[in-house]
């Protein structure tokens, strides 16, 4: 048990949450149009661990993650940041937290790498020469090495996301928020970066928070999983724990013989969670418990469907994402043809990057 004073904070670091958030609502606008954005959230988060914020759009996750942030001001409720509490100290509070929101930092494009990294780090209260071993070792760990006298305009889209990240750590903060890191990139380039902040994550002792609609990012990056709707918090758990909660048994067949008319038929009897007429042969999913499995199979016989593969479907984070919240994750994956999700896609505030409270 950690020592603690009088005014109960505790002076072991490791005991510290990396941040804790205590009755936190924010409302926006008045009367008849007020949003409650949060609504009597509370929760914390260990130091060193890499936990997902996950939500329809519209949950509140933006709205919490700059309140920690300090770029909103919260109605109610307190936040305590690396041990302190932000309303007694804005600066001494941040200055271990950088975020790199709603897709990516506007790095310098006509700066190069290094002296992006340079830059941030300074912008964040830190003298460059001191983080110098720092800067090289996320070169070395993010590929970039090579690459790290080159303009940031002339990388690709998946190096400039990485010089992104890179910056987010430049000024050697311990807890950051990654808000949709892998947006825009291609199928190799988010597998990549994945891979990297778990490993950033791992040696540099890093407390992650990072907000996706893509739940492939979540799944590995993650060791917890906070899933918001409507401004309230409707689970807080392991990703494990949160897979194993959905008990759903499915099965998979694919016959040739699943004709339309026989999967409308089915559908009206059983919860048909998918079907694809184009698959080769056709498949159908449908979620079932105990004997409704063995009617499944007596009604395909009774519909002379020969059934040509039979399988068993993974609950995915993505069913119980939807189960818990109604909405389907990627809602808002809508993306513009540089990259960016349509909405106020440049308006979010960075602490220590220009962003005002509200
Ligand atoms: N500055 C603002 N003024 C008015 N309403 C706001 C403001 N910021 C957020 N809201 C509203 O608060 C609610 C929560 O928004 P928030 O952006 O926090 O959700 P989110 O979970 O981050 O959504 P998304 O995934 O779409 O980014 C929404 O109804 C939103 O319209």
């Amino acid at each position: 048990m950690a020592p603690t004073t009088g005014d109960g904070r505790d002076h072991d670091p490791d005991a510290t949450p990396a941040f804790s958030v205590e009755g936190l609502s924010k409302r926006f606008g008045s009367g008849e149009d007020a949003v409650r954005a949060v609504d009597d959230v509370s929760f914390s988060v260990d130091r060193g661990s890499v936990v997902g914020l996950l939500g329809p759009n519209g949950a509140g996750k933006t709205t919490l993650i700059k309140s920690v942030l300090g770029t909103v001001i919260p109605d109610e409720g307190t936040v305590r940041v690396l041990g302190r509490d932000a309303a007694d100290g804005r600066r001494a509070a941040y200055a271990d937290v950088d975020a790199m929101l709603e897709g990516a930092r506007n790095d310098y494009w006509r700066l190069t790498v290094r002296e992006n990294l340079r830059y941030f780090a300074t912008i964040g209260g830190v003298a460059p020469d001191s983080v110098a071993g720092r800067h090289e070792r996320l070169l070395d760990r993010l590929d970039l090495a090579d690459r790290a006298d080159t303009p940031v305009r002339e990388l690709s889209r998946g190096m400039k996301q990485k010089v992104s990240l890179a910056s987010v750590l430049a000024g050697g903060a311990k807890l950051v928020f990654l808000d949709e890191p892998t947006l825009g990139l291609d199928v190799e380039g988010s597998r990549t970066l994945r891979r990297e902040i778990r490993r950033l994550a791992e040696e540099e002792d890093l407390t992650v928070v990072v907000s996706s609609h893509d739940m492939r990012v979540i799944e590995d990056v993650c060791d917890r999983v906070v899933v918001m709707s409507e401004g309230s918090i409707v689970a807080d758990d392991a990703v494990e724990r949160l897979l194993g909660a959905v008990d759903d048994y499915r099965v998979r067949v694919a016959s040739d013989d699943l004709s339309p008319a026989t999967v409308a038929d089915l559908r009206d009897r059983f919860a048909v969670a998918d079907a694809d007429a184009s698959a080769e042969p056709p498949t159908l999913e449908v979620n079932t418990d105990g004997d409704a499995v063995y009617d499944l199979f007596d009604a395909l016989r009774a519909a002379d469907v020969t059934l040509d593969r039979v399988d068993t479907v993974e609950p995915s984070l993505e069913d119980v994402f939807v189960r818990l919240t109604d909405a389907k994750p990627d809602d808002s994956s809508e993306v513009e043809p540089n990259g960016d999700r349509p909405r106020e896609r440049r308006r979010a505030g960075v602490a220590g990057d220009g962003g005002g409270a509200q």
